[in-house]
């Protein structure tokens, strides 16, 4: 008998590296390197790249060229390439840009919604309304993100069911799937698996997609535990880059070659060329000068080069 159960045959990854990797370097990565690193996720065969954030470049200067990043790209047929819209001021931005796909971000903490938007949750969710309404008029696709899932950065312990409300909102006005973000990484297996058990009480599980930073080295467990609810969406970045600028000491999401290499082993199908992947990881972290924060990206470099020596 398996002693894992209820885990799903394949698993959709979202690639947010160029975004919620990005975001936070405090040098600025030049945009032919943004470009070049989304170029090279779509040949390892990633299918989701979000690319890159419309938002006030006085909030996220990293985020700047996104208009010269959606030129510059080159588009694969199947690949959506999401961004980040806080406002209609974003949208028509992106949709100008060639978005087919935009993301609305709101968070389960009052005091992470007023540092990250400048707004409460209330405001926040009548701002996304009308910008759901309007995207799905031009025929893009709405994904919907909820913050501080298992914890907050000024606030601790986020209830649940404070989780559930807003994550059920965002799904009313029409976003087709809720990305729950444990921004700082605090969460832990049993606390994750709580969490969508509360947020699945309205919405179908597989309308979920799990987005952990991996702060305190839980990311891949907590992945693991809500993959075994039948979470089949996972959000992770290449070589676990990242940071959240409104989040003091976060550290990058789950590293896409740790969570493809654990879904491998599972027999979880991804359509990712796990090899060309970790390549990516080495080359991107080379290029901004960062130590790579994957496990797996570390050792498959380290296998390469025994090889070739
Ligand atoms: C929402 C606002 C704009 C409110 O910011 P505000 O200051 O309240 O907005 P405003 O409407 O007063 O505008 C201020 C200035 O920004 C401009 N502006 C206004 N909107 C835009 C826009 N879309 N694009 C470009 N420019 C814009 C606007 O034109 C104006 O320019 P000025 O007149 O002063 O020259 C701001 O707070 C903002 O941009 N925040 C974004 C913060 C952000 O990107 N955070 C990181 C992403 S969220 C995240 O990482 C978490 C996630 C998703 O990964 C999940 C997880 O892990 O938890």
């Amino acid at each position: 008998m398996a002693l894992l159960s209820g885990l799903p045959t394949n698993v959709k990854i979202v690639e947010v590296g160029p975004r919620d990797g990005l975001q936070n370097e405090k040098t600025m990565v030049a945009t032919a390197t943004k470009v070049e690193l989304i170029n090279r996720l779509n040949d390892a065969g990633l299918s989701v790249i979000e690319a890159t954030a419309f938002v006030s470049p006085k909030w996220v200067p990293q985020m700047a060229d996104a208009s010269e990043v959606m030129a510059k790209i080159t588009r694969k047929s199947g690949v959506t390439y999401p961004v980040l819209t806080p406002n209609t001021k974003g949208l028509e931005a992106a949709i100008t840009a060639g978005a087919t796909e935009v993301a609305v971000f709101g968070a389960a903490s009052e005091s992470f919604s007023q540092k990250n938007i400048n707004c409460s949750i209330a405001e926040s969710l009548d701002r996304f309304r009308p910008l759901v309404i309007a995207a799905r008029d031009a025929g893009l696709s709405v994904r919907g993100y909820v913050s501080c899932v298992l914890g907050c950065p000024y606030e601790g312990d986020i209830a649940p069911e404070k989780v559930a409300e807003v994550a059920k909102a965002l799904y009313d006005m029409g976003c087709y799937e809720i990305s729950l973000g444990d921004t700082i990484g605090t969460g832990t297996p049993a606390k994750a698996q709580t969490m969508i058990s509360a947020v699945t009480e309205h919405i179908p599980i597989e309308k979920i997609a799990a987005h952990f930073h991996d702060t305190y080295g839980q990311a891949l467990a907590n992945l693991l535990a809500v993959l075994e609810l039948g979470v089949a969406t996972v959000d992770s970045s290449v070589a676990g880059l990242g940071g959240c600028p409104y989040a003091k000491g976060a550290s990058g999401n789950v590293a896409t070659e740790d969570v493809v290499y654990m879904l491998n082993g599972l027999g979880i199908k991804t359509g990712i060329d796990l090899e060309k992947l970790a390549a990516t990881g080495s080359w991107i972290c080379d290029q901004i000068g960062r130590s790579s924060a994957s496990k797996a990206n570390l050792a498959i470099g380290a296998k390469r080069s025994t090889n070739e020596g």
